[in-house]
């Protein structure tokens, strides 16, 4: 799996520390930014990384700003991009399992560090559910065309 990360300033330093666990698991990772904690515009981070997993550049993407809700609601602009803001395990195993989310997003400035890891690992471990969820997701993705 090769998964597609950025951040703003504010989710700078969790993004490196995201990216150590990430090594550490032996999973690969592409950097889109931003590099420092000099301030920037969390849209273009975001719209880096859900475009790199809308073309299938990467197969999935994680994103973090200070609260986690800008690149998400940026990220979801991009067609084919299903990101959810998840702070708690079971909302992580669930955006998975249930919504295929294929972005993931944190706020540095909300959870710890502990929690971000625990969250990022069950969210890269958990599979769609498909089934009855399927056809659900398929609205979803209807709507892309739609609007
Ligand atoms: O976009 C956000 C809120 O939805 C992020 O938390 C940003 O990191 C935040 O807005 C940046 O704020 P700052 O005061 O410019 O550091």
């Amino acid at each position: 799996m090769l998964v597609a990360i950025g951040s703003d300033h504010g989710g700078f330093c969790l993004k490196e520390e995201i990216k150590k666990f990430l090594a550490e698991k032996g999973v690969a990772c592409r950097d889109y930014g931003t590099h420092s904690t000099e301030s920037v515009d969390y849209p273009d981070i975001s719209l880096a990384v859900a475009q790199a997993v809308a073309a299938g550049e990467c197969d999935r993407g994680i994103i973090v700003c200070g609260t986690g809700i800008g690149v998400c609601i940026a990220a979801n602009k991009v067609k084919g991009i299903r990101a959810a803001l998840c702070h708690d395990v079971y909302s992580a195993q669930m955006s998975r399992e249930h919504n295929d989310a294929n972005i993931l997003t944190l706020g540095e400035r909300v959870i710890g560090w502990g929690l971000a890891r625990m969250i990022v690992d069950v969210w890269l471990k958990t599979e769609f559910a498909g089934g009855r969820h399927r056809q659900r997701v398929e609205k979803i993705c209807a709507l892309d065309k739609l609007l």
